[in-house]
């Protein structure tokens, strides 16, 4: 639905030239919710107005509903935009016009009759949860429910896309949980396809189905939520899974295992727990859990945890055990670990890096 390939955007600034896209590729399925995540700079705004045909790319593609963009004359360009539906973190409701009236408006402006107007516009403030405040205007509305309006409106002329710049960044944790479970029920009822962009990796754990990190204008990690979070060195694992560090050194080699999997109260197997219970049994040892995230999103489990071996075991022995049952594990480099394991932590680690490079 979504295909980016190849995108660049090049700035041309007195200091020179700023690539604030620098070869971004980004595929998104009908019907799936992407988030982009990427800090301040990382090219997000820039990507989200080449998506929109609002900035011509310097170079690249991109492909919206199998209509190739950048190609496109301004009159073509405005025809495209409306296969868009656009979700901004302010809202920019007609202060004059009531809560229907805005969700209206861009079924006036399509030429749509007044009957057919009406009976959508019912229909898309019923799909939001704001049937009984259809004639609210939006100063009478809370911040979450002019959020509520834009997203109706965004929907109105039945977009494939719906575009979701920073949608609750300007929203309390309560309301932005709302918004998010109202952009997935659109999503489940509609169908429609959602990239939402945010610069808070914790939006995306909450609905997205997969994500692009970006960083410095290109994709720094992409895949389905459990591809990227159990990838070896994630930061995004380590944003939306923090593990603290522990209080003290002990006499341990530190490992860091990240698992995603069906939940077990679900039926899915405990992986985790069965691979550390077996791995206590194989390595005839005491393994120490020393701190961890594990969270549950719909159907799905995520997890990090940080586990201490003594001296006493081989690390590279519980790194292969674990990793056969289909954990990632990680050597944590540090000054915890002793003498003797401290030379096969380095190679371990080692290994570790040159595998991620042929990762990636
Ligand atoms: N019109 C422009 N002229 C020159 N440089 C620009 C222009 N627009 C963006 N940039 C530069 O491109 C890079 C990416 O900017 P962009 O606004 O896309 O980032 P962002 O991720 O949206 O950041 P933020 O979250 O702060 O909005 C930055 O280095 C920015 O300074």
């Amino acid at each position: 639905m979504i295909s980016v390939t190849d995108l660049r955007k090049v700035y041309r600034a007195r200091s020179g030239e700023v690539a604030a896209l620098d070869g971004i590729d980004l595929h998104v399925a009908a019907g799936e919710i992407h988030g982009v995540v990427g800090r301040s700079g990382a090219g997000k705004s820039t990507l989200v107005r080449c998506l929109t045909a609002v900035e011509r790319p310097t170079s690249g593609s991109v492909r919206i509903d199998g209509q190739e963009l950048t190609s496109l004359g301004e009159a073509g360009r405005r025809r495209a935009r409306r296969r868009i539906g656009m979700v901004f973190q302010h809202v920019n409701l007609l202060d004059n016009r009531s809560a229907a009236a805005n969700v209206a408006f861009p079924l006036e402006l399509a030429g749509v009759r007044r009957t057919a107007r009406r009976a959508r516009t019912a229909e898309l403030l019923e799909l939001v949860g704001l049937t009984d405040r259809a004639r609210a205007y939006p100063a009478q509305l809370s911040g979450g429910q002019r959020q509520r309006v834009g997203i109706a409106r965004a929907l109105a002329t039945d977009p494939a896309v719906l575009l979701c710049d920073e949608p609750t960044s300007a929203l309390d944790v309560t309301t932005t949980r709302q918004i998010l479970r109202l952009i997935k029920d659109v999503r489940d009822r509609l169908g429609v396809t959602v990239l939402l962009i945010t610069h808070e990796p914790s939006v995306v754990k909450e609905v997205c189905d997969s994500v692009t990190l970006l960083r410095d204008g290109r994709v720094a990690e992409q895949g389905d939520l459990a591809t990227v979070l159990t990838r070896q060195s994630s930061r995004l694992a380590r944003d939306l899974l923090p593990i603290l560090p522990p209080d003290q050194p002990g006499p341990f080699a530190l490992l860091e295992v990240s698992f995603a999997g069906d939940h077990p109260a679900g039926g899915g197997e405990h992986r985790a727990s069965l691979a550390f219970a077996q791995l206590v049994r194989h390595l005839d040892a005491d393994v120490a859990v020393l701190g961890g995230a594990v969270e549950t999103y719909g159907a799905q489990q995520f997890g990090r945890l940080r586990i201490g071996l003594p001296p006493t075991a081989s690390v590279p022995d519980a790194v292969a055990f674990l990793r056969a049952r289909g954990l990632t594990t990680e050597i944590v480099p540090g000054p915890t670990a002793t003498e003797e394991t401290t030379a096969e932590t380095k190679e371990a680690a080692t290994e570790e890096t040159a595998w991620g490079r042929a990762e990636r």
